[in-house]
């Protein structure tokens, strides 16, 4: 089974191929819808000699202008597999004629995800915030994936279990992905605890692109500052499961940067945010 792909709900079926523009014809064709201006589309299948397709019904004509791109993924030369996707079957990547590129050009920089890992309280969300604010103030677009924030909605259904974690970093991650892919400076900011759920969210992203930065605060640092009283709830043996009390912490063995280095005494934000800064310019995101 072959997909043809079509600008909007690209719908087929059954043994047909479209080959570098021309129709070849197979045994059994069972239907075929194009949202295509029904003339463009006969001018397509009367191309071919022998071709066994016939148009059954013109739905709409499209607004849309056809570009080469368009007719490339028509004509079959994008073709992807139909595909099975975790619980989903049937589904089909759909391409869009703007792109990745098209979207840094615009915004002169480069879509990236900064990932904060470190304990509760060691400063994740205030550097994310101080950094977001470094880049706006040079121009650009930077956009926070706070866990806190991320759990007051698109997460609320998720707990702190291991495996509601595990799922709450995955969804944080594909939300940041397509962040990066809009072209934008996606910061997480996340206790993030579990090695294998951090590196299945770089595994996501293009080489490169997921820049993992562990906020490398001890505990007893953290637990001082408590800003929620959460700490103290945990030692209280009133919350359960906390991090870095009752609940693992595994640190990153191979980060893009470690804040602040071990052994220095805690830069302030906007110092860790400069360091970010400078990274993300040596290694050319702050440009298209
Ligand atoms: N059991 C337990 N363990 C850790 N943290 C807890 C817990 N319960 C609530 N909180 C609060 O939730 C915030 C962490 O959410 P995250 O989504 O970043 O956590 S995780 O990545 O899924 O582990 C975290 O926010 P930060 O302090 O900003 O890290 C806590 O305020
Ligand atoms: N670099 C820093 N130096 C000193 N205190 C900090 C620093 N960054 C954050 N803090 C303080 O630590 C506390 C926890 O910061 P927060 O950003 O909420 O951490 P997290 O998001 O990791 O829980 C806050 O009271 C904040 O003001």
């Amino acid at each position: 089974m072959v997909l043809l792909k079509a600008i909007r709900p690209a719908i087929c079926c059954s043994s047909s191929v479209f080959d570098g523009g021309h129709l070849i014809p197979v045994d059994k064709v069972s239907f075929v819808k194009f949202p295509l201006p029904a003339s463009w589309l006969s001018m397509r299948l009367n191309s071919g000699n022998n071709a066994k397709l016939s148009l059954i019904q013109a739905t709409e004509e499209s607004s849309m202008p056809i570009t080469n791109d368009h007719a490339a993924a028509i004509s079959g030369e994008n073709l992807h597999q139909i595909a099975a996707n975790g619980k989903a079957t049937n589904i089909v990547w759909h391409k869009s004629p703007i792109g990745k590129l098209n979207r840094q050009e615009l915004l002169q920089q480069k879509g990236c995800v900064i990932w904060i890992t470190g304990l509760s309280g060691s400063g994740k969300s205030t550097v994310a915030c101080a950094l977001c604010h470094a880049l706006h103030s040079r121009g650009k677009l930077a956009y926070i994936l706070d866990g806190d924030n991320v759990r007051h909605g698109l997460n609320r259904d998720l707990s702190f279990k291991a495996e509601d974690r595990a799922e709450n970093i995955r969804r944080i991650g594909e939300v940041a992905k397509l962040f990066a892919d809009a072209g934008i400076i996606c910061i997480a900011s996340v206790i993030s605890p579990y090695r294998k759920d951090r590196d299945a969210c770089r595994a996501l992203l293009p080489e490169g692109d997921f820049i993992e930065v562990f906020l490398n605060v001890p505990l007893h640092i953290c637990e001082a500052r408590d800003p929620k009283g959460l700490y103290k709830l945990a030692r209280a043996g009133k919350i359960k499961g906390f991090t870095g009390i009752d609940d693992p912490y595994e640190p990153p063995l191979h980060c893009e940067l470690e804040l602040p280095q071990k052994g220095n005494i805690c830069a302030s934000p906007c110092e860790m945010a400069e360091t970010m800064i400078s990274y993300l310019e040596e290694k050319g995101y702050l440009q298209a």
